[in-house]
């Protein structure tokens, strides 16, 4: 525990916090001597008899922390008083990767401060949590932050206060710090690494990576060409590529693989990090499929890599698409030892076109699907995170006219690249 603290309070007065109420971010910095400035503008927002406190997740074992990060939510929602609210917050080091340490903003606005000091302090002792607790000054103006620590059998703040000040907006969103091999994997190896570590809690992974392609196999480079259809939920995927099938005498495949269902809803309940490393194993699987395939016929992939990487990046990142990493940004890459498609095809539709679709068809919806009815910033960002991934780029195509336009469209799209 000693050295997570240590590792915690590495650059500690150099780190930023940034708390996201109402879907908006307000940042804040600390400091050891206090030089005029105001109070941060989410604590202008407290009363002087509001008692907040941030708590930071953080241990060595990445799984246990993504994890519990998880967990902690469930079990403050379940535990703390109503008067509580809670929103999520992060810290972090302004521009440098991997310095991102996500946890909670706690208001506590009840009478009495015990039940919630004593669920705190028994995180602090027992869990990978760090808590600071935040007091105005009795100068009225001023709040101060407080780390608690734990000496022999009880927590404490300890002695050093710091101000709190305003900081400002840094120049890349805090979440696009640690998505690198967090959030998007860019090898089979770094995938294949974060199920590996979590095999002795989830059996399931080890049964994933079973399946995993020999990286040989996986090398296969396909004679024919190979047609990828991406897009969101609804945008007539499944149609288009049935008739691409039928009309090129194609394979098609999908991506997560067939083989990969029995266990697709256990890995949706995981966190970020363990859930997109389940998708992203699931490209290998079907890169391999597709080498199999593409020795015979052309070969029809119904969503690849891009909407791995699309919906990830759109998930990570909150707000406006201006907090996507900018464009070119090493994000978009596509992995190096993934099998490239000879065309990848992103269908667009208008939001309401796509919901009428989805209306007349009315299966259920993964959390995500659901989640870009509900808001319309997450969609703006996947569709733009589609956009943006290069190395092979998408090509847009239009999917509001009837299917058979839609597939006469690509067609010239695949007769003009792929020379079929
Ligand atoms: N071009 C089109 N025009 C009108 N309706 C379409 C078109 N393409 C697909 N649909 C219908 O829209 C719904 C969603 O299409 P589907 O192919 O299942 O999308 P996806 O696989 O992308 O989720 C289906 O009911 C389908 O029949
Ligand atoms: N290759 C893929 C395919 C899907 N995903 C993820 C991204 C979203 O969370 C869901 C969307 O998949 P879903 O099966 O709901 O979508 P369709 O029914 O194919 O339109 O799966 C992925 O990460 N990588």
């Amino acid at each position: 525990m000693a050295g997570r603290i240590k590792s915690l309070l590495h650059r500690w007065s150099s780190r930023v916090f940034s708390v996201e109420l109402d879907g908006a971010p307000f940042y804040f910095a600390i400091q050891e001597r206090h030089r005029g400035e105001e109070a941060p503008r989410v604590f202008r927002k407290l009363q002087s008899h509001d008692r907040c406190y941030t708590l930071l997740v953080c241990s060595r074992d990445r799984i246990k922390t993504a994890r519990f990060y998880g967990e902690l939510k469930d079990k403050l929602l379940r535990e703390l008083p109503p008067e509580c609210g809670l929103s999520p917050m992060s810290s972090f080091l302004p521009n440098v990767r991997d310095s991102l340490i996500k946890g909670y903003f706690l208001k506590d606005t009840s009478e009495g401060s015990s039940t919630v000091e004593r669920l705190l302090s028994d995180l602090t002792q027992h869990e990978p949590v760090s808590v600071c607790s935040y007091c105005k000054n009795d100068d009225g103006q001023q709040w101060t932050q407080h780390l608690w620590s734990h000496g022999e059998s009880q927590v404490m703040e300890t002695a050093k206060k710091y101000y709190v000040v305003p900081s400002e907006t840094p120049e890349y969103h805090p979440s696009t710090l640690n998505m690198i091999n967090s959030d998007v994997f860019y090898s089979l190896d770094e995938a294949c690494e974060v199920l590996k570590k979590c095999g002795d809690i989830i059996p399931e992974a080890m049964s994933v990576l079973e399946l995993l392609p020999s990286r040989a196999e996986a090398r296969n480079k396909p004679d024919f060409p190979v047609i990828v259809i991406e897009g969101l939920d609804a945008t007539g995927k499944t149609t288009l590529t049935e008739s691409l099938r039928e009309t090129l005498g194609a394979s098609l495949l999908r991506s997560p693989p067939q083989c990969l269902s029995p266990w697709r809803a256990r890995f949706d309940q995981e966190p970020p990090l363990i859930r997109r490393a389940f998708y992203a194993l699931g490209n290998y699987i079907t890169a391999e499929q597709i080498g199999q395939e593409g020795k015979k016929t052309p070969v029809i992939v119904d969503r690849f890599w891009h909407s791995t990487a699309a919906y990830a990046i759109a998930t990570a990142v909150s707000g406006p698409v201006c907090n996507l990493p900018g464009e070119g940004s090493e994000v978009y890459c596509w992995p190096s030892d993934l099998l490239q498609p000879s065309l990848v095809v992103l269908l667009t539709l208008d939001p309401e076109e796509r919901k009428r679709r989805l209306r007349n068809r009315g299966q259920g919806k993964t959390n995500e699907e659901q989640e870009l009815d509900h808001n319309q910033l997450f969609r703006l960002r996947v569709e733009e995170a589609y956009r943006r991934i290069s190395g092979p780029a998408c090509v847009s195509v239009d999917a509001s006219p009837s299917a058979d336009e839609v597939l006469q469209q690509v067609l010239l799209l695949i007769r003009g690249k792929c020379h079929l």
